[in-house]
Parts: structure tokens; C-alpha cells; sequence
């Protein structure tokens, strides 16, 4: 894993707790604008999630950091993001459901932070950051 400090948001809350994970994943884009991005093919996606909150767990946890590569690296690792209902677009459709970085860190984003919605201490999620190659990447922030 590399580990790399990234941008983060000016917040007032007590805690701030990131998780890196990656995932291997297959994908294309559909759109006629994406050159050869529209032939399938591979990444080593990695992510870095930033959650935030001022209350733990009965654990002492913001939230379990095992918890959150479970719901991303679960759902997506070894997998072609295209078969994904949320990402499942067809050329001509809505650009927002092809699996493009900023679509795919929009998503990740979602998912976790409908998860940290039932946490009785209620953590948020405040930035998905998704490295798709070594040279470019994307930060979601809601
Ligand atoms: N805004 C976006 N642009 C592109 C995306 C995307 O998700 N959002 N995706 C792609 C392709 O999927 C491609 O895999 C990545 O493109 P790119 O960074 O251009 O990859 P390269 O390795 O060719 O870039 P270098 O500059 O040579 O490192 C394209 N665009
Ligand atoms: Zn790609």
C-alpha cells in the first residue's frame, strides 16, 4: 500500500479517521468522447475515505475501519464496475451511471455514508478520494 497524505477539508469536529484501501477492478466508458477508455479495461483503484464525527462506538471507534473496506472493497474488488447496478449505464444514457472516477468516488461515497446513517454515534463521511492511475484522481465531496 502507498501511503500518501491527500487534501483534506477545514472541519470543526473532533475526530477525523481515513481509511486507504484498494481494489482491482475492470471497466469501460460508453461515450463516444472516451477514446480508447471506451474498450475494457483494468486498474488498481485506490481510495482514501475521511470520516468525521465528535462520538465513538461502545468499541471506542469512529467507525470500524474493517467495516468500511468491507462495504467498498467487498463490493467491488475483482469485479467489472459495469456490472454494477450503479454503474450500469448504456451509451446514450445519462453519463452519470458509467463507472468513470468521479462516478465511482461519488458512489463510494454514497454507500458508506447510507451505512454511517444507522451508527447510533453517527459519523459522516466527508471525502472520497479515488486514485485511478498513478496520475490522476478524484475527491468527491458532498
Ligand atoms: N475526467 C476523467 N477523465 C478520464 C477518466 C475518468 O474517469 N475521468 N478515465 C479515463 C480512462 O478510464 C483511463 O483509464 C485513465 O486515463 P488517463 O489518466 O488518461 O491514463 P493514462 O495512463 O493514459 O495517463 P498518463 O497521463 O499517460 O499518465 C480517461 N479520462
Ligand atoms: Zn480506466
Amino acid at each position: 500500500m502507498l501511503f500518501q497524505y491527500y487534501p483534506s477539508v477545514p472541519h470543526s469536529y473532533k475526530y477525523e479517521l481515513h481509511k486507504d484501501m484498494n481494489f482491482a477492478a475492470a471497466h469501460f466508458i460508453p461515450a463516444s468522447s472516451a477514446g480508447h477508455c471506451a474498450d475494457m479495461h483494468g486498474h488498481t483503484y485506490v481510495a482514501d475515505i475521511t470520516i468525521v464525527g465528535n462520538e465513538l462506538d461502545e468499541a471506542g471507534f469512529l467507525v470500524n475501519f474493517a467495516d468500511l473496506k468491507k462495504l467498498i472493497h467487498g463490493r467491488y474488488d475483482h469485479t467489472l464496475l459495469n456490472g454494477h447496478e450503479e454503474f450500469n449505464g448504456a451509451p446514450g444514457e445519462e453519463s452519470g451511471k458509467f463507472p468513470t472516477t468521479e462516478v465511482v468516488a461519488k458512489q463510494i461515497w454514497e454507500r458508506i455514508e447510507a451505512y454511517l446513517s444507522e451508527r447510533p454515534n453517527r459519523p459522516h463521511c466527508l471525502q472520497v478520494l479515488v486514485r485511478e492511475t498513478p496520475t490522476s484522481y478524484v475527491i468527491y465531496r458532498p
